[in-house]
């Protein structure tokens, strides 16, 4: 007891210590909010004289304090979260952050009786935050000087003693846990023995309860982790890594290091792909946690294209013809092809020079014929269409010998024109003969299995024109379906348009109020859609679950990065493409000659060791000799198996078993189902609650809960070829709790197991 008391007291005035620095920080931070505020008033006065000087002068405070505003109050929050304790460096030399840049210790700083003084103490935290007299109060978690913090191990120290986690909430500080990275050596503080509390706060991060959003893993990154994280901004940085290795949050932590490093370059944006819409709100939380908004769009590949928000999944069948590169030569010729529709006009009848002049369907093929044959984008060749249209009419209407003077001729040839051209009736021909052909309209007319089957002619067989043309007569866009749009809209091109004058807006003159405006009045979420909407290109593109995209879609996110660096994260053991081979080959040539830098992250820090060995026999069929990622954990907790004995049984079943679930755990539970089961799954937990939800296995990616309870593995794996992999997805979603509840197809043994799940 005594002991206890011992420890709670020393925990005690550790979390005073920290308290003291925190308040500290308030104050300066305080301080610098007055500053800004007096900026921004400051400024609003000096706009009261009105010379253009002062004026621009104004904004640019304006501007500045507005800024500094934002993102004080943003970053307000919880933001110092770290502090390492080092032995004096080698040289002495300080950066520009006021630490001292050394790696290694001093020569002398550890004594031969191995004791040693703490020669440096840094706290780390989301800004950076300096003194009255430019002394570190706290190191951006990005700069340099903070990366001993996440780099030190007990293996190689460097010059760190102690690293502490500092858990507070506003301006308390809640809790500290140390790990030691030096353990034999006796250190001192300000002369008193160097004192170390709590087992580590990765344990600690790993425990605590989910919700349905992600969070950042700014405190407890690992050094793995942060090798990739930091790694120079080369052409592609791939990374591999197996359920639960951290692929997510490092790739968002490392589009927030790139912003820090170099804002000036990813001005120009960075683009997150991410599969699904789940997935999209799962993580979009974790960027503005680290104090980084408007400059990254995360979007799902069904949102990559504008005006488009598709989440439907077609059948595994369609899907696998829809996202083929082979969908790229049927493409090229529907995009042409869609211009004869069975409407478009047979006949061309005008009246010129008092004359009435047709042309018939026999010119009008040849002059089609003849435009098409040039390599530009459909839309772009309408200005040839109409010029050949207008040399047929004028070939037909005798006046080309008229006149001998090439002046006269060219004259007259130039009135004909302008009469032809400006008529009612030549102009609506050429609209529907050569109509601007938007993607969605080729794309509807693909849905015409006849037309179809004429465009894709030896390039699809029989049976997939027919499933194809099907799925596109359903109304709505699924997430395939996407990449095919984008396709479209460069094979077809975007017709110029007359620019049109922009009117005089006296508040132009105002430089830099049009950008502080958005800072005040959107929400970053808004921002940021809106910076997307307006980018077709990016300067960084991370692709998430990048085992997932298919060739075309390859091509799509390809076309928003072609002159960018890439972050790409993915794990082909959880590939539900049909063909990884041939979504590598379109990746490579989506990314082009760029060298790439690989890594490779193996340590699992999602699931206990219970469940990932559990998951590791399906692994062992899906891709035979593939290494499962070590387990950081175990919670003693196995596996529990379920089986129900016919189909009708399934729903009562579910509901039992996700109600028990949520009893257990204090966060999350996600039932996992295959995709045509969605929405009776849905049902089927009615009334439990929002801790609680129902997925499809496809839609699982990404995901994690605290307990998962999937259904009818059997059922899962047999939807696609991918499906083994699919399910090894859905098994590794949970961090406490799993069951799996076998089914009808699943040929369970006497205890429940599944036959894909025994050893
Ligand atoms: N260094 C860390 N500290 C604390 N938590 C971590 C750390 N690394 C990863 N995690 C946690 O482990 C879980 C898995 O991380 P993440 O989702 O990024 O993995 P992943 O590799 O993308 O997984 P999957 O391939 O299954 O989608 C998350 O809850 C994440 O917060």
């Amino acid at each position: 007891m005594a002991a206890q008391e011992a420890v709670d007291t020393v925990r005690d005035r550790e979390i005073g210590v920290e308290q003291e620095h925190l308040d500290q920080v308030y104050r300066r931070l305080e301080e610098k909010i007055h500053e800004a505020e007096f900026l921004m008033n400051d400024a609003a006065r000096k706009g009261h004289v009105g010379t253009p000087g002062a004026l621009a002068e104004r904004d640019a405070q304006v501007f500045r304090a507005g800024i500094h505003l934002n993102r004080l109050n943003n970053e307000f929050e919880d933001f110092l979260f770290g502090r390492i304790d080092l032995l004096e460096g080698k040289d002495g030399v300080r950066g520009p952050d006021g630490a001292h840049t050394s790696v290694e210790p001093a020569d002398d700083a550890v004594r031969p009786d191995n004791t040693a003084e703490i020669g440096e103490t840094l706290h780390i935290g989301r800004i950076g935050v300096l003194d009255a007299d430019y002394s570190p109060l706290v190191i951006d978690w990005r700069a340099p000087a903070a990366a001993p913090f996440y780099r030190s191990t007990p293996v190689e120290p460097g010059r760190v003693v102690r690293r502490r986690v500092i858990r507070s909430k506003g301006r308390r500080v809640l809790g500290v846990e140390d790990d030691l990275m030096r353990p034999e050596l006796k250190a001192t503080l300000d002369g008193a023995e160097l004192p170390v509390i709590g087992d580590g706060a990765l344990m600690a991060a790993l425990g605590q309860a989910r919700s349905h959003s992600m969070r950042d893993i700014v405190s407890s990154i690992q050094a793995e982790q942060d090798l990739v994280i930091r790694a120079p901004a080369a052409s592609v940085t791939y990374v591999e890594g197996g359920p639960g290795t951290g692929k997510t949050a490092v790739a968002l932590h490392r589009a927030a290091y790139l912003l820090y490093q170099d804002r000036r370059r990813y001005a120009g944006g960075i683009l997150i792909v991410s599969p699904t819409p789940l997935l999209v709100s799962y993580t979009e939380g974790v960027l503005p946690s680290l104090g980084e908004e408007g400059q990254v769009a995360i979007r799902a590949l069904g949102s990559l294209v504008d005006g488009a928000e598709a989440d439907a999944y077609d059948e595994p069948a369609v899907s696998r013809i829809k996202g083929s590169s082979r969908m790229l030569a049927v493409l090229r010729k529907a995009a042409r092809g869609a211009l004869e529709s069975p409407d478009a006009p047979q006949l061309l009848r005008v009246v010129a020079f008092g004359r009435r002049l047709e042309l018939t369907a026999e010119d009008l093929k040849r002059i089609r014929q003849n435009v098409l044959s040039g390599t530009a984008p459909v839309n772009l060749l309408r200005p040839r269409a109409r010029r050949l249209l207008l040399d047929a009419l004028y070939a037909r209407s005798g006046a080309a010998g008229r006149h001998s003077d090439p002046e006269l001729a060219a004259e007259l040839r130039s009135s004909f024109d302008e009469d032809v051209s400006t008529e009612d009736a030549f102009l609506s021909f050429l609209d529907a003969w050569w109509p601007e052909l938007a993607p969605r309209r080729v794309l509807d007319a693909m849905a015409d299995e006849k037309r179809l089957g004429r465009w894709a002619r030896r390039i699809l067989n029989p049976g997939e024109v027919r499933r194809l043309a099907r799925s596109l007569r359903r109304p709505g866009l699924s997430v395939h379906d996407v990449a095919l749009l984008d396709e479209l809209h460069t094979l077809l091109g975007a017709p110029a348009r007359p620019k049109r004058k922009r009117e005089y807006d006296p508040l132009d003159q105002l430089t830099g109020l049009e950008e502080l405006m958005p800072v005040r009045e959107e929400t970053q979420r808004e921002r940021a859609e809106r910076l997307a909407a307006e980018r077709t290109e990016y300067a960084h593109v991370i692709v998430d679950e990048a085992q997932d995209l298919t060739p075309m879609q390859w091509r799509m996110v390809g076309r928003r990065g072609r002159h960018a660096t890439w972050t790409i994260v993915g794990d082909p053991a959880q590939s539900s493409w049909s063909d990884p081979d041939e979504a590598a080959a379109a990746r490579d040539e989506a990314l082009g000659s760029r060298p790439r830098r690989r890594f490779e992250l193996t340590v699992n820090y999602r699931n206990p060791a219970e469940i990932a060995e559990l998951a590791g026999k399906v692994l062992a069929l899906a891709m035979p000799g593939k290494e499962s990622p070590r387990a950081v954990r175990s919670t003693g907790v196995r596996p529990r198996f379920l089986a129900v004995a016919k189909a009708g049984d399934l729903a009562g079943a579910v509901r039992e078993e996700a109600a028990r679930l949520l009893s257990e755990v204090e966060g999350t539970v996600g039932v996992v189902v295959a995709m045509d089961r969605r929405a009776e799954a849905a049902r089927w937990l009615d009334g439990l609650g929002d801790r609680v939800v129902a997925l499809g296995s496809l839609e699982a990616k990404g995901l994690e809960y605290d307990a998962t309870l999937v259904v009818s593995p059997a059922e899962i794996a047999d939807e696609s070829p991918a499906g083994l992999r699919v399910l090894y997805v859905a098994l590794t979603r949970s961090t406490q709790a799993l069951t799996v509840l076998a089914g009808e197809r699943d040929l369970p043994d006497e205890a429940g197991v599944p036959d894909l799940l025994r050893d």
